[in-house]
């Protein structure tokens, strides 16, 4: 058959996909011309025939018909053949069709753009433009979710140019961002999605696809660069910078694949003692840890006490600032200016920083403290890390991501070896779980702490994913193992799946997985890691009860004098039990002080029954004035103290953005399950309330919403909004969490 047309653009572009598909329906040929972007486009024979230089363009093949825009193409071609059911059957589904049609163009292919274009490097990154591609493109598939509920396909009972359209928008971003656990979420446009793809005139074009398993986040899709940024933090701390290192440097330097920048505080005029300003330094770097593979930075003071200012260079992959610089919370407060590395003015100066020899406007460098250096550089090959194990652990992944893979490690079978490693000097540092965000402290840290000879030097925080390991069908399963932590964080899955089959604890989630790998009809919960590591499939991905699932760990070393500007303590003591009011007297120590107690615990003492050592964590450093003071006056009134380390504070920004995500989603579906009206006149904050009042009076908790005078929303956190109300003349709070948008709404008092 003679094609009817011929389309120029260039290859593998998903608008060019929709009309191919159209064309395979209704068994048309379109031929696709041979076609450069940028050249083609631009002769003056296709500007002729053509609007404009954009693409896909149509010309049809007697030549008298020429088409701009890929929807118009898409028509012509759906209305080639007569009786063609891609146009719908009515009236009524023509409109709907080009309803579908301008809904992928305007609702879906902007934000899949903006989304996915910097991971492909076709355009730069930009973090507000992301997130809001990110909120948009959800939104809209959001609506397609609830169209497509009861619906096989978007329009009428058949395929039609509205799925075609809607689908071929979404083709990116199904194969690089709409990971596993968002199509987890969004079941009936996956199922509608997987149809379509698996329809022979789809694969055809399309060939086979393989969905995303995991988000692509922007920076891992950069070209390979021949300058490895581990390889030269080691020339730089082993070397002499002048000249061994610096010549290094240039002879590696990759210009295309990193980029160098100016950086320098904005607020200067407010800096007074030169170690204040350097401790500014050293909380910026400590905020910079998910930087560390994407950026190597020297920060200098320069000047004196009352008369300094902060500046530097950093060299970053890439040539923007990736999100895991700019989210550190300081970022703002430094002006970031990229460099041209040719101009020998800013080449001698960036040598100057980095070598912490020079002077800028007159001032000289200042005495910079060690820890810059090894802030920005932890990665000598002498650092050595002893880890909860064996490889595959939560612990060892918490670990990796800290310090990278320029350091060795040493797995340890238990915690208790990861103390004595550290102890007996064996390893420069130790890491190990502390506390889980779902099912608490970890006993076995807990209890070592109240006889460990070392300090807490630092913490981090890593995501726990669950996984049902095995090599054993699901159905055949009789015994399952894991760290009584990956138990107590899956308890309802367990209970729901996995009733009736043994659970047998392990030493660690990682040793689960190796002995599930050794036993038929034997599951481990731990990582999708471990699946990798010993051999095991997949059977279900993130079975942790908890959708926001962390692990904060501790890394084990001597606890730095110096405060940065947010720290932590963690202090240990034991009461007299026998005096009322003990307790109490311990914790006005702090109260009295006005010093944040941010985290409280008990553990019997080991020593007699019935004594208790309690941990608390406060918000200091123990070098803090008011800090010193609340420790001596809780040595005053207690057997016994010991000061576990002060560390900065590396509460993750991806919390924060995670819990804005889920309360922004509740609200959404709150909107849903009371009919909500956009009220213009009303702020958000009351629009919440009033939806929140509707909600109250639509359950079973009518009785104690008639007591209700007055209420407001306080606070948004995780997927749960916290309300303060008024009753019979007290003040409550209640919550209403995500579970609570469930048929049968459950309200937990707080
Ligand atoms: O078993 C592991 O993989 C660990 O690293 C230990 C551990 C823990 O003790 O909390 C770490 C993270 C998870 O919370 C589950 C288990």
């Amino acid at each position: 058959m003679a094609p009817i047309g011929k389309i120029y653009c260039y290859p593998n572009n998903p608008r060019v996909f929709k009309i191919l598909i159209a064309a395979q329906y209704n068994e048309l040929e379109v031929e696709v011309a041979e076609f450069e972007l940028g050249t083609d486009n631009k002769k003056p024979e296709f500007l002729a025939k053509f609007h404009n230089e954009k693409v896909p363009a149509f010309e049809s093949t007697e030549g008298s018909i020429y088409l701009n825009e890929s929807g118009a193409i898409a028509y012509y071609v759906a209305s080639q053949k007569e009786g063609t059911q891609l146009l719908g059957k009515d009236k009524t589904e023509i409109s709907q069709v080009l309803q579908y049609i301008l809904f992928a163009e305007n609702e879906i292919t902007p934000h899949a753009n903006t989304w996915v274009n910097p991971i492909l490097g076709i355009t730069s990154y930009n973090k507000a433009a992301h997130n809001q591609a990110v909120d948009g493109l959800k939104k809209s598939l959001g609506i397609l979710e609830k169209v497509l509920l009861n619906k096989t396909f978007l329009v009428g009972e058949r395929i039609t140019l509205a799925d075609i359209a809607v689908s071929t928008s979404l083709y990116l971003p199904f194969k690089l961002v709409l990971d596993a656990e968002f199509r987890k979420n969004h079941q009936n446009l996956s199922r509608w999605y997987n149809t379509l793809i698996n329809q022979p005139a789809f694969k055809k074009v399309l060939g086979e696809i393989t969905l995303a398993e995991v988000a692509v986040a922007y920076t891992h899709f950069l070209d390979p660069s021949p300058l490895n940024l581990e390889e030269w933090k080691r020339v730089y701390s082993n070397n002499d910078t002048r000249p061994t290192a610096i010549n290094w440097f240039w002879e590696n330097f990759d210009p295309k694949g990193y980029s160098i920048w100016r950086v320098d505080y904005k607020y200067n005029e407010e800096l007074t003692k030169v170690f204040m300003s350097s401790n500014l330094i050293g909380g910026f770097f400590n905020r910079l840890e998910r930087a560390r593979k994407y950026a190597f930075g020297s920060l200098v003071v320069l000047g004196e006490d009352n008369a300094n200012s902060i500046s530097g260079y950093f060299v970053i992959r890439g040539q923007e600032i990736p999100e895991e610089v700019s989210d550190a919370a300081d970022y703002d407060s430094y002006n970031f200016q990229k460099v041209d590395h040719t101009d020998s003015a800013v080449k001698s100066s960036f040598e100057d920083f980095i070598a912490w020899d020079g002077h800028l406007d007159g001032k000289k460098f200042a005495d910079v403290e060690e820890k810059i250096m090894s802030a920005s550089n932890s990665s000598q090959k002498d650092v050595s890390i002893a880890y909860f194990g064996p490889v595959g652990s939560y612990t060892h992944q918490a670990a990796l991501e800290k310090f990278g893979d320029s350091v060795s490690y040493f797995p340890q079978s238990t915690i208790n070896d990861v103390f004595d490693s550290v102890e007996n000097g064996r390893v420069t540092y130790g890491i190990v779980p502390f506390e889980n965000s779902t099912y608490g402290s970890v006993i076995s840290t807990l209890d070592r702490f109240i006889t460990c000879k070392t300090q807490i030097l630092s913490e981090t925080y890593f995501k726990i994913n669950h996984c049902l390991l095995s090599k054993s069908n699901f159905s055949t399963l009789n015994k399952v193992y894991s760290h009584p932590q990956g138990f107590g964080q899956c308890q309802n899955y367990l209970d729901t799946h996995l009733k009736g089959v043994q659970r047998v604890d392990a030493m660690s989630t990682s040793k689960a997985a190796e002995i599930a790998a050794s036993e038929p009809y034997s599951a481990a919960i731990a990582s999708v890691v471990c699946a990798e590591l010993y051999g095991l499939d997949i059977l279900e991905k993130d079975i942790q009860d908890a959708k926001i699932n962390i692990t904060r760990f501790f890394i084990l070393g001597s606890s730095s004098d110096i405060p940065s500007d947010d720290d932590k303590t963690c202090i240990l003591f034991t009461v007299d039990h026998r005096k009322p009011g003990a307790l109490c007297d311990a914790l006005n120590s702090f109260k009295s002080q006005d010093v944040n107690l941010i985290k409280i615990d008990s553990r019997p003492s080991l020593q007699r029954p019935w004594h208790y050592v309690f941990f608390i964590e406060i918000q200091g450093h123990k070098e803090d004035e008011q800090v010193q003071k609340a420790l001596s006056q809780l040595n005053e009134c207690c057997l016994d103290v010991k000061l576990l380390g002060s560390y900065p504070n590396q509460r993750p920004n991806f919390l924060e953005e995670e819990i804005k995500s889920l309360t922004s989603q509740m609200a959404m579906q709150l909107k849903d399950k009371v009919g909500f009206r956009n009220y213009p006149s009303l702020s958000p904050e009351q629009e919440l309330h009033r939806i929140w009042k509707l909600v109250m009076s639509t359950t079973k908790e009518k009785r104690k919403v008639s007591q209700v005078a007055k209420s407001r929303i306080t606070q948004e956190l995780s997927n749960t909004i916290i309300i303060e109300y008024l009753a019979n003349g007290n003040v409550g709070i209640a919550a209403i969490s995500g579970e609570a948008l469930i048929p049968g709404y459950r309200f937990k008092s707080l």
